[in-house]
């Protein structure tokens, strides 16, 4: 925790000097520890359609990843092939040995006609004993809640009972399909804390999904933004540095959630297309929005510009790729 804050008080500190050099140094921290999965070029095609392509990004142990996006972007999609419950169709996946994950689905396929406790909940596609059942309640705050009937939960306790379904089993990784769905905000701050908490506590990474393309959890590491493939990544901001925001929500909402600032010059249309700089609307990203997003000055201070791709090479932008890759992760640097 006190890293991370150490962190956010380096980015403004860097912020009114060197902002782009000191975002792209934030961006992009040396993963000395073995990812617990890691993505390259990962795309996902069903019924002849790309769902996503060219998807880029590691998870390493208490590290938080959030994906945000429009409807329909491919955020479930991209969660499902890192944890191996969809297979990618190009690319590749790459999970630690025995990686023990515990994901809380968007949709869970329950008969809600039918009675069901929320210690029944816990143990509904395999066993745990009393004391995991007890331990996991106890950790998300609803012990109190574990012979009640599921249906009869508010939407923030029902969260809170599929968090503890997700880490009774101690994962290394939790992957969290919109878990502040049906949460008012200030349940959404209390389930962010609990997260945080979980993380801190077990040491385990997190990929989040979030249905909020602006406002993320503080304490995400690497914000990506997913529209069929990655539009920008980059870390948050916090949101204390905005005292309108403060002033609205209050000094909580401050330490928990934190404004992403896009870095493309398309916006993401509800309904999933999209809007360029010149007003147009297409049903994708044109191959010269938002590819350029992360910016590298060369040569140390006053240097020109360099900018770097975050696509595959047959991301079909119509630059050079021939000049030498960026890093191992298949990025490649224009000319
Ligand atoms: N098995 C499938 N076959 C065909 N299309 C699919 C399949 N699964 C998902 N899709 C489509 O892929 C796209 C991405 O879906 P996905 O659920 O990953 O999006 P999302 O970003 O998580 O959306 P939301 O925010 O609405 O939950 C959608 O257009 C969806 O209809």
């Amino acid at each position: 925790m006190l890293l991370h804050q150490l962190r956010y008080a380096i980015t403004c500190a860097i912020s009114g000097g060197n902002r782009l050099f000191g975002k792209m140094m934030l961006q992009t921290p040396t993963k000395t520890v073995q990812p617990l999965v890691s993505l390259a070029g990962v795309g996902v095609r069903r019924q002849g359609r790309w769902l996503v392509r060219g998807v880029e990004f590691s998870i390493a142990p208490g590290e938080i990843v959030t994906l945000i996006g429009p409807n329909g972007s491919g955020k479930s999609t991209t969660a499902k092939a890192a944890i191996g419950v969809l297979k990618a169709d190009e690319g590749t996946v790459e999970r630690k040995a025995g990686l023990k994950v515990g994901y809380v689905p968007q949709k869970l396929a329950v008969d809600w006609t039918m009675p069901l406790t929320v210690d029944r909940l816990m143990t509904l596609t395999s066993p745990l004993k009393g004391a995991e059942i007890d331990a996991a309640l106890e950790a998300t705050g609803i012990r109190h809640l574990a012979r009640a009937e599921v249906q009869h939960l508010s939407g923030g306790e029902f969260q809170r009972a599929l968090l503890a379904r997700a880490i009774a089993r101690k994962p290394d990784l939790l992957v969290l399909d919109e878990p502040v769905q049906g949460v008012d905000f200030s349940g959404e701050i209390a389930l962010y804390d609990l997260i945080k908490t979980i993380r801190n506590t077990t040491g385990c990474g997190i990929l989040l999904i979030s249905h909020d393309l602006h406002v993320v959890m503080a304490e995400t590491d690497t914000v990506i933004c997913l529209n069929g493939h990655v539009c920008c990544r980059g870390t948050p901001e916090i949101v204390s540095q905005s005292p309108e925001y403060l002033k609205l929500f209050g000094a909580r909402a401050g330490q928990t959630l934190a404004f992403y600032n896009h870095n493309h010059d398309h916006t993401h249309l509800p309904d999933g297309r999209v809007q360029h700089a010149d007003g147009s609307i297409t049903d994708d990203c044109r191959p010269d929005d938002g590819h350029h997003v992360e910016i590298l000055p060369t040569g140390g201070k006053a240097g020109p510009m360099r900018i770097v791709h975050t696509h595959g090479p047959n991301c079909g932008c119509d630059h050079d790729h021939s000049a030498a890759p960026v890093g191992s992760k298949g990025e490649r640097r224009d000319a």
